[in-house]
């Protein structure tokens, strides 16, 4: 495992404040779990927060439950792995079954259209693991009321479909106790975006068929160093992330694209945005996006020479050291990494709005063909409205897309017949909602972000809120043809969903930043009308 640097201005950020850090003792006492580092305020919470320095040993115990269960799951024909959770419960199986290329179906959505896709998905081949920490969830505990729906509808016992990972005393493992589902217990003692050698993740990758000891292993490998002043990566990386966030280069540009890992900037962004954006401050991880060279950024390649910093190693020793400088940048920007105080706020607002006979969603300003915009706009169209929202964007701002659809939507647009990849890939990148991040970064020198809801307000949804408030907000909602209901809840996944971005929007707005919701009143035509918009002038 080895960071360097690339660039003169970083490498001197850097050094400066390992300096700092090694003078004060950091590498050992952290790499020792010494919960004093972040001060008197985060003292409680990170004395049962820094578990995730052991696990590359501790979750081998895992191993033999883990086989068992992998081939128990073969033996019965059961090869279709689907995973229910939600931000630290979900992103690092994504990324250790995309990397070890075995199939993995994440649901970390409330859209109606992606659930009723996973759940027609070989229902008879089909293992559930429903993963979450605090167990009370919302979009997990609906998702395992409709696959339990769904598995007894079939005729299928649920207890021999349904795997549960949760920490000892949670509402979840009571569920599975009651319930006889498989269950996993996680070592509490690890935050979830800190759990990606726990059983959150390791659990649905052994299932998938990653060779998770092989990711253990790979971690330790990397263990003994970060006690060390010198020649340690989690340091290294940490003070290159927190330094050059100090001097004003807060902005965090992922780029991964020629490397063996696959998807790893997914779980950073969560990592570093929900540990360090708060109280105003943090680093604003912006993924799948070309650096803009403006001064404010930091560009971290993983593998490649494309950035100011490389990050190079196999994906175990990846997650400990980017847990590590996280924590490390957490130091040195005198905040809490371990806590997340502003993503209850959205999710407080969806449950009063729930609990309306109707959701408030108020009048359009406008209606451009299939696109409703709503919030407070003095455009017409949505190009006077995009060029509106780039322009409201303030310096060291960005502007953040989130996007409450169908991820998987775009894969259903026509392609001519006889089409080849190229093509194919030109269809489904013009049907894709995430375009409209490229075409509108086009436009502006600032950072734009894009994430799909929910899944984001597990992840950059406390930075949007909690750190530096120069973000300008545009969600992207669409109409739902065939919603599901969630048994014995009073909402369905649609009216869940809206909720979600309507609630998410208030907490934005009370901030006072410009925010504005889009609302496709036809899903692939709207996003046809946006990505044209975007490049009207
Ligand atoms: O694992 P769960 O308890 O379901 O939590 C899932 C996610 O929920 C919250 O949004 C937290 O901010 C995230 O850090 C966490 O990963």
């Amino acid at each position: 495992m080895e960071v360097t640097y690339r660039e003169e201005g970083v490498a001197s950020a850097a050094s400066s404040a390992a300096g700092r850090l090694v003078a004060d003792g950091v590498p050992a006492r952290l790499a020792g779990g010494d919960p004093t580092l972040w001060g008197e305020d985060a003292e409680a919470e990170a004395a049962v927060r820094l578990g995730w320095l052991t696990l590359p040993r501790s979750s081998r115990e895992l191993l033999p439950v883990l086989g068992g269960l992998a081939e128990r799951a073969r033996a019965a024909g059961l090869t279709n792995v689907v995973l229910a959770g939600m931000g630290g419960s979900s992103l690092a199986a994504e990324v250790i079954c995309a990397t070890a290329d075995v199939p993995l179906t994440v649901l970390d959505t409330t859209d109606p259209g992606q659930v009723r896709r996973a759940l027609a998905d070989r229902p008879h081949e089909t293992i559930v693991v429903v993963a979450g920490k605090s167990g009370s969830t919302v979009e997990t505990d609906g998702l395992l009321r409709i696959y339990e729906g769904l598995f007894a509808g079939a005729g299928i016992d649920p207890a021999t479909r349904i795997v549960i990972v949760t920490d000892p005393g949670s509402p979840l493992e009571k569920r599975a106790i009651d319930a006889g589902y498989e269950l996993v217990l996680a070592q509490p003692d690890v935050g979830g975006r800190y759990s990606a050698l726990s059983a959150y993740g390791l659990v649905p990758s052994a299932l998938a068929g990653a060779d998770v000891g092989r990711l253990l292993d790979e971690a330790a490998d990397v263990l003994p160093l970060l006690s060390r002043d010198s020649g340690n990566p989690g340091l290294d990386l940490g003070a290159a992330l927190g330094g050059a966030a100090l001097a004003g280069r807060d902005k965090l540009v992922l780029e991964d694209q020629l490397s063996a890992t696959n998807g790893l900037p997914d779980w950073i962004e969560q990592l570093v945005a929900e540990s360090t954006g708060k109280q105003g401050r943090g680093i604003l991880p912006v993924v799948g996006a070309d650096p803009n060279e403006t001064g404010d950024e930091l560009v971290v390649a993983i593998e490649t020479d494309l950035g100011d910093v490389r990050v190079d190693g196999p994906l175990g020793a990846q997650f400990l050291v980017w847990e590590y400088a996280t924590a490390v940048a957490g130091l040195l920007l005198d905040i809490d990494p371990f806590d997340q105080p502003n993503v209850a706020e959205s999710k407080e607002n969806t449950a009063a709005l729930l609990a309306l006979p109707d959701l408030p969603t108020g009048a359009p300003a406008f209606v451009d063909g299939p696109v409703e915009v709503y919030g407070s706009a003095t455009a017409k169209d949505l190009p006077g409205l995009f060029a509106e929202l780039l322009h409201a964007i303030p310096a060291g701002g960005y502007l953040s897309i989130m996007a409450y659809l169908d991820r998987l939507a775009a894969f259903d647009a026509p392609v001519p017949e006889g089409a080849d990849f190229e093509q194919m890939t030109d269809a489904w990148m013009m049907a894709d909602p995430a375009t409209l991040r490229a075409l509108l970064a086009l436009r502006t020198d600032r950072p734009v972000t894009f994430g799909w809801g929910p899944r984001f307000l597990h992840s950059t949804g406390q930075y949007h809120k909690g750190g530096p408030q120069n973000g300008v907000f545009l969600q992207i909602t669409g109409v739902v043809d065939e919603d599901v209901a969630v048994p014995d809840r009073p909402y369905t996944l649609g009216r869940l969903q809206l909720a979600q971005a309507l609630g998410d929007l208030g907490a934005l707005e009370t901030r006072g930043r410009p925010a504005v919701r889009l609302h496709l009143t036809d899903r692939a035509a709207g996003v046809a009308r946006l990505l044209a918009a975007a490049q009207e002038a």
